[in-house]
């Protein structure tokens, strides 16, 4: 659909409009509440400010703006596997959720003064070519006070189950990684980085970052909010989950950023990834028919 044509359909007066950014389309939304933008293209959100705040999620000024190519921040979603493909290292990583352009299906002003926006992936011969299945997956993005992102998917072929695991990716922005604790992890086991069995446990009440080298952790067993506090910035970013056992905190440090084309070399210093996973013995399995959701909620404190 063109962007004329999307305007026509969606754009609703005092919440949502469409334009492109970038060389993609993007649905702009402005409400009382706060301001967001969602690009159709991985139906990634790129940015959430709620009013009078900073900007809540981090973007890398050296973004690369091609199809075929992930973006690097906002809150990418990871579909239908998360990290590298698990048979298959040549497959895309993360997916290819990120990589495809998805559909708009609806649009709506809520009574809350909120604004909802859903977007629609489904099976195509791109889409077979790497994972051989029908599957319908839709993502609805709720922009108030609070940041709502549900994914949710559904088996539609008719006789196979499948296998999915999956992740709401969100990079945060914050003053400097030297300067944020993490809160709500405390006691969880964690793999650390690509290790092969969960040998870690967070004894720390708070979990801070040295941001020399990468930080990959992943923790099971996880449900509980998460609170970024950022002392120079005096904020607090709650990070709140449904549908979600497993929560990765990444920043890259200093090493591997200079090995990432898309970040600069002391880009690691702005952002923190929490994300909402299911992977491990969280991953989803779906028998023809079923459905399963995964939902983040992101506001400030
Ligand atoms: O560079 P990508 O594919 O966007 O992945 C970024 C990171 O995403 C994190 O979720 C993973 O735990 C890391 O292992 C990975 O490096």
């Amino acid at each position: 659909m063109s962007t004329n044509e999307l305007n026509q359909r969606y754009a609703i007066e005092g919440h949502i409009e469409f334009n492109e950014e970038n060389g993609f389309v993007a649905a702009k939304v402005a409400n009382s509440l706060a301001r967001a933008t969602i690009s159709l293209y991985g139906a990634q959100v790129q940015s959430y400010q709620p009013k009078g705040q900073k900007e809540v999620l981090w973007m890398s000024p050296q973004c690369v703006f091609e199809k075929g190519t992930p973006i690097r921040g906002g809150i990418p979603i990871c579909f239908p596997w998360f990290g590298p493909n698990p048979e298959d290292g040549s497959k895309p990583a993360h997916g290819f959720a990120r990589l495809s352009t998805w559909d708009v299906v609806k649009t709506a002003a809520l009574p809350s003064g909120e604004t909802e926006v859903v977007f629609e992936l489904k099976n195509s011969s791109y889409t077979e070519g790497l994972w051989p299945f029908s599957f319908t997956a839709s993502l609805s993005v709720v922009v108030g006070k609070k940041l709502e992102v549900t994914l949710c998917y559904t088996n539609t072929d008719n006789d196979q189950s499948f296998t999915v695991s999956d992740a709401l990716h969100s990079y945060f922005n914050v003053s400097d990684i030297d300067n944020i604790s993490i809160d709500g992890l405390s006691g969880c086991r964690y793999y650390n980085g690509f290790e092969k069995e969960p040998t870690h446990v967070q004894n720390e009440a708070t979990l801070t970052i040295t941001s020399t080298s990468e930080e990959n952790r992943r923790y099971i067993g996880h449900s509980a909010t998460c609170t970024i506090t950022d002392a120079a910035w005096n904020r607090k970013i709650g990070v709140e989950k449904r549908g979600s056992e497993v929560t990765v905190v990444w920043n890259p440090g200093e090493v591997t950023t200079k090995t990432m084309g898309d970040i600069p070399n002391d880009g690691y210093h702005s952002f923190v990834c929490v994300e909402a996973v299911n992977a491990y013995s969280d991953s989803v399995v779906l028998q023809p028919g079923q459905s399963h959701s995964i939902t983040t909620i992101i506001g400030i404190l």
